[in-house]
């Protein structure tokens, strides 16, 4: 039946307006306008149909995105659509391009690292689309060690160039999205030489392609590095490989505001420190973790509406069997995953304000800032998207065996994002870069009082000799008691493991004995911040019927979901009695059931279309079983009665005369 609402006495039961958590979800009112726009202008486009894309293959998935990202680009002209709704017009499209890189990285490695001068010349140029470029930092050989990168770009006075150079195979460029066939230009890493001598790996601007017939250039080998994990989604980027030999380029393509070369071949450093030129990663982290909450909230909307529509067991006389979403076994598996969302939504609008103040800064060459930033943006990344991947793996195994079908969204979703995990940083050396940090504030800490997402640990002495006065499960409610155990557990596992640092020969060799100790400090640090944002945000004027209620469940929902998960950790560290523990995870349960009635909600407050979430299970009608039905009679497969190869191969078998002895 065409037109039924299978969700509507669960929406009845809403607590909360649910308009409003939209917008509070949205981060504002113009924001919620901007995003439902875009959403609609996409689901209501034909050309953005996403349903046959499981069904093509790599050559035509390739070009069905072309296709796509082609008229999202005239739609961005035609519309005359601002920066902001063309990001959402990419994200809502759904489809990994070549746009992304040009977007995401070419563009801020150009205005983050170029000169005044260069800025003029070439950002202009990318943002007309009159180039598309891509970031071509990995290598066949290395990519978390950035320093390690074999390209070379040695400088020729003679002719004022630099000469790009892949002097061994492992050298090759390597994973850059758009590469293969798309992009005209690149930022090529690669190391600096000057008269022999290396001066550390820069960013040089290096045309590929002619923009006349699209060849590459003399000396340049581009191709595309294969298929990926999954089919439908990454498989729509053309990732590729670039080999140069000896390819010329004038001197002012080296990004110069870091440190410059001059005519003469003179090495100039500037003030800036040289981190800088990591910058274009700092900012694409800050996107991840942003995007972290997009995916995982996609995941939970379609795991959360089918759980409410999927029954099994609990009928003894015909009734009604139980809505699996009733099951608390499958409520403490979901009901965090909700709750993770909207931590990480409110955590990337933090980490965002604070990206925003540090990149002013940066434009006044004040510098005092980054470390922190640099130490969120890496540990967040790596937080957020582990615990996104691992989610939406999760609401897959949530939905039981129809999760597994392609036409449940979920697997496609988890190809797409498990990537995540790896690019940009990967996540183990990422959570590394929290510990130098954590481990310098830790040892400067009778120095100098730690300011901003580290203050607390100016409190460590406090902290690691004071005992949780938690007694009963009702004060695990207090957003004190809570924050106070996740400060003392991380600022514990921190000085614990620079107190062991200290018993080691030198502070590298204990650095790399205790790595995965400290990549654990690092990611309770990070919870810290996680959860304190969540609790800051509470603390705002929330307006609409029952939203801010509804959100601080959530948020206790999700401080002590990860108490609970981590319990290892706070009993070790003393903090906690196993009796304060238990009563936590009593709390917990209590909570749960104060989530089921807002549950379907809650998810609704995403404003997710059907087109976005391209899933039979997680349909906003709740109209699962005739449209699974319906998705599962459109495989080629179903095409005719008797299949291709039938004939030829299976008729054989059954047609042959075996005497059963020769079984
Ligand atoms: C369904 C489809 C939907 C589509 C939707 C579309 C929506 C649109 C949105 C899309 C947005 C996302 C786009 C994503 C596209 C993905 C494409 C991927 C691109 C890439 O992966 S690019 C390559 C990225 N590579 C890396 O990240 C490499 C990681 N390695 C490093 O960063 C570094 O090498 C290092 C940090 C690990 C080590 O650095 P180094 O060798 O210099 O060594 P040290 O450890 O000694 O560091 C020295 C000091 O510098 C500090 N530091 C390091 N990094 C930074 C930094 N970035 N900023 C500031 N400071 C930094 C260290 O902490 C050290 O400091 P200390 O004081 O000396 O301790
Ligand atoms: C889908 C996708 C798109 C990408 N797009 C781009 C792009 O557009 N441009 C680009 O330049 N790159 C791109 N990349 C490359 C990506 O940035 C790198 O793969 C990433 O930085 C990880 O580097 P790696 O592959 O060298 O991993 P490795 O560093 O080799 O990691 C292998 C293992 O070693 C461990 N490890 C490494 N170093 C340490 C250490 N110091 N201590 C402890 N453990 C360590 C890691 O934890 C991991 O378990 C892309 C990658 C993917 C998957």
């Amino acid at each position: 039946m065409e037109g039924v609402d299978y969700l509507r006495d669960e929406r009845s039961k809403a607590q909360f307006d649910v308009e409003t958590m939209k917008v509070a979800w949205a981060g504002s009112p113009e924001a919620f306008l901007v995003c439902d726009r875009m959403a609609k202008l996409v689901a209501n486009d034909p050309v953005f149909e996403k349903f046959s894309k499981p069904m093509l293959g790599r050559k035509e998935l390739f070009k069905n995105t072309l296709r796509k990202t082609a008229h999202a680009w005239k739609l961005v002209n035609d519309l005359h659509l601002t920066e902001e709704e063309a990001k959402w017009l990419r994200h809502y499209i759904d489809e990994p391009s070549y746009t992304d890189l040009q977007w995401e990285m070419f563009v801020p490695a150009l205005e983050g690292q170029g000169t005044e001068e260069q800025k003029k010349k070439w950002v202009p140029l990318a943002k007309t689309m009159q180039i598309i470029g891509t970031y071509a930092q990995t290598e066949l050989g290395h990519g978390s060690n950035v320093q390690g990168l074999e390209t070379t770009a040695t400088f020729d006075r003679q002719s004022d160039e630099f000469v790009i150079h892949s002097p061994t195979l492992t050298s090759s460029k390597w994973w850059p999205g758009g590469l293969a066939k798309v992009t005209t230009h690149a930022i090529v890493y690669a190391r600096l030489i000057i008269d022999g001598h290396f001066y550390g790996v820069h960013g040089f601007i290096v045309q590929l392609r002619s923009l006349e017939d699209h060849s590459p250039l003399p000396g340049i080998t581009l191709g595309d590095i294969g298929m990926k994990f999954g089919h439908g989604t990454y498989n729509t980027m053309d990732n590729g490989v670039a080999r140069f030999d000896r390819v010329r380029i004038p001197r002012d393509q080296m990004l110069m505001r870091v440190s410059q070369v001059t005519k003469e071949g003179k090495y100039m450093k500037s003030n800036v420190p040289r981190q800088l030129g990591y910058a274009t990663m700092v900012s694409v982290r800050q996107t991840i973790v942003s995007d972290a909450s997009k995916a995982l909230s996609r995941a939970v909307c379609i795991a959360t509406r089918y759980s409410a529509i999927r029954r099994q067991f609990g009928s003894r006389d015909g009734g009604p069997e139980t809505q699996v979403l009733d099951y608390k076994t499958q409520q403490s598996r979901l009901f965090p995953l909700v709750a993770s969302a909207f931590a990480f939504r409110f955590a990337s609008d933090w980490l965002k304000l604070l990206y925003t103040d540090v990149k002013q800064r940066l434009e006044v060459n004040d510098f005092s800032t980054l470390p922190e930033v640099h130490a969120c943006t890496a540990g967040f990344k790596s937080l957020t998207t582990a615990a996104t991947a691992e989610g939406i793996e999760e609401c897959r195994k949530l939905c039981g065996g129809h999760g597994y079908l392609i036409s449940s969204g979920l697997p496609e979703l988890f190809a797409f994002y498990v990537p995540a995990c790896t690019y940009e940083g990967e996540n183990v050396v990422m959570l590394l870069q929290v510990a130098r940090f954590l481990v310098k504030t830790v040892s400067d800490l009778g120095n100098k009082q730690p300011v901003g997402t580290a203050a607390y640990l100016g409190r460590a002495s406090l902290l690691v000799q004071k005992n949780c006065v938690v007694q009963t499960a009702e004060d695990w409610l207090n957003p004190i008691a809570i924050l106070e155990a996740f400060e003392a557990r991380a600022a514990r596992m921190a000085v614990g493991c620079c107190q062991r640092l200290a018993e080691f020969k030198s502070p590298e060799e204990g650095f790399a004995e205790l790595s995965s100790d400290l990549a654990e400090a690092s990611l309770a640090h990070c919870q810290v911040i996680v959860v304190s944002t969540f609790i800051r945000r509470l603390q705002q004027d929330i307006p609409g019927r029952g939203v801010k209620q509804a959100l601080e469940v959530l948020c206790n929902v999700y401080a002590l979901f990860l108490l609970h998960k981590h319990q290892g950790d706070f009993l070790a560290t003393g903090y906690l009695t196993p009796k304060q523990a238990s009563l936590a995870n009593d709390q917990l349960r209590t909570l749960y059931s104060k989530v089921r009635p807002n549950a379907i909600a809650l998810v609704d407050s995403f404003n997710h279309t059907d087109h976005y979430l391209s899933s039979v299970l997680g349909r906003y009608d709740g109209n699962v079983y005739p449209k699974l039905y319906e998705a599962a009679l459109k495989d080629p497969l179903n095409d005719s009665d008797i299949a291709d190869g039938i004939h030829q191969y299976v008729q054989p078998i059954l047609k042959q005369k075996l005497h059963s002895s020769k079984l």
